[in-house]
């Protein structure tokens, strides 16, 4: 049986604990809270996340990070992107040796402009080929219902993909393989800041015409972005691009969506941030990837305008005016 620690325990730690379980792994997971710790050790339900999904006895939570990365084969990393760097910082002494380090998050760190992977390789000296990360269209919920899915398990080294891909893979949870670890990361991090401005066209009212055509921009833009650092194009057609892009931008459990649709309606950042705990990864990531499609010189329309939507600088109705009526190169349609 493979020891994987799982850090920590919100909606995708705790959804995806139960699919590393599904496979018959045992499993450790790491919250913060003593009440999360209660609630999933003697109710077997993670009531503040995933409420109503039974969670077997293979999974067991605690406090402790110690406790949780003791022996662990395989450690996956699942915190709000921005906090990554200071809790990894922490952990890091504390993690065995030779454990595969997996990235579930989505994001870009800001100031550094690194994605997970890098600063998991920073803060814990790991060499590029003991880290992997994992994106695909997997809505925690969905998944933690049993709803058939995939995803891209991504390595540089091949055989350690195809090894977690082996330990992973359960009855309603497909994992593919990549060593595209670039085009995964960026198609996971973009497709957040898409996903905010379909859900501003669905606050603001408009169909699908409208949703459409910002999810195939956003997916040129997405792909232009990771293929000018070297990612291959194929990535960006499979599920860790237009897959999870697809399923962000049409589902309703999407927190980006979501927020997006929130602003659409005329709430303020401030005024959503207050109203929910959870994390909208491309309102925090948005200035990053600006920042990295400038440093590349490739050209962010969608999220030029999403960013000046979550600063409060632009109306959702003026950004998606804005979207339109740009003048585009005409090569990219
Ligand atoms: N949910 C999903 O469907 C999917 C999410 N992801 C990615 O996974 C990552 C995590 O998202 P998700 O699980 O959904 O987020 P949630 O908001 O559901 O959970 C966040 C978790 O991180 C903890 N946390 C919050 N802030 C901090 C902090 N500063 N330091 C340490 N722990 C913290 C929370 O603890 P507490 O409860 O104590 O606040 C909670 O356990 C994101 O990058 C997201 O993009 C990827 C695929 C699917
Ligand atoms: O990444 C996800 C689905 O693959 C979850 O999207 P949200 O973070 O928008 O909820």
């Amino acid at each position: 049986m493979t020891k994987i620690a799982v850090f920590s325990a919100g909606s995708w730690g705790t959804a995806f604990s139960l699919v590393l379980a599904d496979a018959g792994n045992d499993v450790s997971l790491w919250a913060r809270r003593d009440e999360v710790v209660e609630a999933v050790n003697e109710r077997r339900e993670n009531t503040d996340y995933l409420p109503g999904i039974e969670l077997p006895p293979s999974i067991r939570a605690s406090t402790d990070p110690e406790e949780v990365a003791a022996d662990a084969d395989v450690v996956v990393l699942t915190v709000p992107s921005q906090s990554l760097r200071e809790n990894l910082t922490a952990w890091a002494p504390i993690l065995p040796e030779k454990a595969t380090l997996v990235s579930l998050m989505k994001g870009v760190e800001l100031g550094t402009l690194m994605r997970m992977s890098e600063v998991i390789q920073e803060v814990t000296d790991a060499s590029a080929n003991r880290i992997a990360v994992i994106s695909g269209p997997n809505l925690a919920r969905e998944i933690a219902r049993r709803e058939p899915a995939a995803s891209v398990v991504a390595c540089v080294d091949e055989e350690r993909a195809k090894h977690l891909q082996a330990i992973t893979h359960g009855p309603s949870w497909r994992p593919y393989t990549s060593v595209d670890v670039l085009g995964c990361e960026i198609g996971g991090a973009y497709k957040n800041v898409v996903g905010l401005a379909v859900g501003m066209a669905v606050g603001l009212g408009f169909g699908d015409n409208t949703t459409a055509s910002v999810i195939t921009r956003g997916l040129a833009e997405t792909a232009r972005l990771a293929t000018a650092q070297g990612a291959n194009p194929l990535t960006l057609m499979g599920l860790a691009g237009l897959g999870d892009l697809v399923a962000t931008c049409s589902s309703p459990l999407s927190r980006n969506r979501t927020f997006g649709e929130r602003l659409g309606q005329g709430m303020t950042t401030e005024e959503i941030y207050a109203s929910t705990r959870q994390v909208a990864e491309g309102a925090k990531s948005c200035k990053s990837l600006l920042a990295l499609a400038d440093s590349v010189g490739v050209d962010a329309p969608i999220a030029q305008a999403v960013d000046a939507v979550v600063d409060g600088r632009m109306t959702a109705l003026d950004m998606m005016n804005s979207f339109i009526a740009r003048d585009t190169k005409p090569e990219l349609h």
